[in-house]
């Protein structure tokens, strides 16, 4: 058995413990990180980037069968489903080094490849290695949650975990769950050429602003994807190849291949907790405000603490605790400016609070901003036309902001910047934007949060009126 001590302990080598050791062993101080799977976590193996190359070969598949408005005849796409999973696995290689054991030995970081257990509570222990630490940092993730639903052990059925190791296209793809995961895989497969059903318990998209929400289920639905709602899955039947689900109010589907996209849940089973008198929730371990668990030398983030499940949630955790534990400095994290997007085509993205939620805390001191994509030439041109913005704002600063479109993810990262930063709606107008990008929709929707006060305002027609006539 070998004793290590160190200044800081990362537990998991994904998204949040990367970010913390790179950092705090580039300032300095001792770092030791364990891994008991692959370095990247599930971002990059299992996440973000697979799902996100997916459907790039999506996309390029739809763009083949619907060029022909532009001129140029549109044919029926020859889709290898392999060659297509084939640069998914080229996509993850090409990110990899950026994540890798010799990367982080680089920074002066000791990689152990194990999983790690307390001991004690300042102990943990993986594999031949005993490790006590100033600082602990728990970022394990979260892993597929697989729910009892009778009849699931006996058949074969696929996860984020494993649907990218597929070579075979499915013919007829059911998945359980209409969150993220399951919308943005039922796009990429009815357009990869898979006949797709998603059957989802409540409402698809049910997070997000349901207009918007909208504006992306019917494009998924006119590309050919079947979503059945408020339908939960009772029992699963049937065997490799042939799958049978079957739903509380009575509906029967049946496939080639089963997707759980039901949610996940906190990789805390390993950890041995009660050793070092961490407690946690319903969802994870729990956290305070600077990410501080029930143990005070040891910090939880990212998706097994509970909140917030993104990479750069994870992300912004590790800068949170970087501060605290190198420096020692009050760090407390905050979910208000937090922006999120669902890659779907089209996107749907969000920052702070959605119209609903704007108006259950500000009441009629809400104002709704909207710019519709169909009145911005570029999409015109690029005949990307669905979708909207919606600025929710108070006291003129902008407290959410809803777009659902092309490109929805970019544009939402200026909003990101305004919440982060407190700004008004009048910062967000004096900015120039480039004529014609998509882009211009942010300034636009600005500008029609100000037009009726400076059009339909009488004061300033008179105004107007009486400078006109002494101006020569
Ligand atoms: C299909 C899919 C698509 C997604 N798309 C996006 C997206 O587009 N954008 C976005 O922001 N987020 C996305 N996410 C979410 C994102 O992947 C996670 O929020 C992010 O990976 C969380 O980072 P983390 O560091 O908390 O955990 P992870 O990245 O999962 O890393 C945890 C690591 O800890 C290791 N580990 C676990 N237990 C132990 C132990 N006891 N000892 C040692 N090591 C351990 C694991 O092996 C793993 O490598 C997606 C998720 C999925 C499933
Ligand atoms: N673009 C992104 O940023 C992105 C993409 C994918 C995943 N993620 C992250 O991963 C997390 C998990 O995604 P997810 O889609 O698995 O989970 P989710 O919790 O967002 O959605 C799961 C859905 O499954 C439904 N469901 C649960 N049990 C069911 C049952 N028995 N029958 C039918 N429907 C059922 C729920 O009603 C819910 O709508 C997300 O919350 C997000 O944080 C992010």
């Amino acid at each position: 058995m070998e004793r290590i001590r160190t200044d800081i302990l990362v537990i998991g080598a994904g998204s949040g413990g990367l970010s913390v050791a790179a950092g705090a062993s580039q300032m300095g101080a001792d770092v030791v990180l364990l891994e008991g799977s692959e370095m990247g976590g599930d971002c990059l193996n299992y996440g973000c980037v697979p799902s996100k190359a997916l459907i790039a070969s999506g996309k390029a598949a739809h763009a083949q069968a619907h060029s022909s408005v532009f001129g140029v005849a549109g044919v029926t796409p020859q889709v290898d489903y392999a060659v297509a999973m084939e640069h998914v696995r080229d996509v993850i290689a090409q990110i990899a080094p950026m994540d890798s054991q010799e990367r982080f030995e680089g920074f002066g970081v000791r990689v152990v490849r194990d999983y790690g257990q307390f001991i004690s509570p300042t102990e943990v222990q993986a594999g031949e290695h005993v490790i006590s630490a100033r600082r602990i940092v728990i970022a394990t993730g979260s892993s597929p949650m697989v729910p009892p639903i009778p009849g699931l052990d006996a058949v074969p059925y696929l996860t984020n975990e494993t649907l990218f190791d597929l070579r075979e296209k499915p013919e007829h793809l059911l998945i359980v769950g209409g969150g993220p995961i399951g919308m943005e895989m039922a796009q990429a497969h009815v357009r990869l050429g898979c006949r797709v059903t998603v059957i989802e318990g409540e409402k698809a998209l049910g997070q997000d602003d349901p207009e918007a929400a909208d504006v992306v289920l019917q494009t998924l639905r006119d590309e050919g994807v079947e979503i059945v709602e408020k339908a939960m899955v009772a029992r699963i039947g049937g065997q490799a190849g042939s799958v049978e689900v079957a739903t509380k109010d009575g509906q029967d589907f049946a496939g080639t291949h089963l997707l759980l996209a039901v949610g996940r849940k906190p990789n805390i089973d390993r950890l041995n907790l009660e050793a070092a008198g961490i407690e946690t929730t319903r969802t994870g371990i729990r956290v305070d405000a600077s990410l501080r668990t029930t143990n005070r030398r040891v910090y939880a983030i990212g998706d097994v603490a509970g909140g917030l499940q993104f990479t750069h949630v994870a992300g912004y955790h590790a800068g949170i605790v970087i501060r605290s534990a190198l420096f020692g400095l009050p760090s407390k994290a905050s979910t208000g400016h937090i922006p999120r997007a669902t890659y779907t085509d089209p996107e749907l993205a969000q920052v702070g609070l959605t119209e609903a939620e704007a108006r259950a805390r500000h009441g009629d001191g809400t104002e709704i901003a909207r710019f519709d994509y169909q009145h911005n030439d570029r999409a015109v041109a690029e005949r990307i036309i669905p979708g909207f913005i919606k600025v929710m704002v108070v006291k003129g600063r902008p407290v959410g902001v809803t777009i659902v479109g092309h490109q929805a993810g970019e544009l939402i990262n200026l909003w990101s910047l305004a919440l982060a930063n407190n700004l008004k709606m009048s910062q967000i107008a004096a900015m120039v934007s480039p004529y014609p990008t998509v882009g211009e929709l942010n300034k636009r929707v600005a500008g029609a949060y100000f037009s009726p006060r400076l059009f339909e305002n009488q004061m300033v027609k008179r105004v107007v009126r009486f400078v006109q006539r002494w101006v020569s």
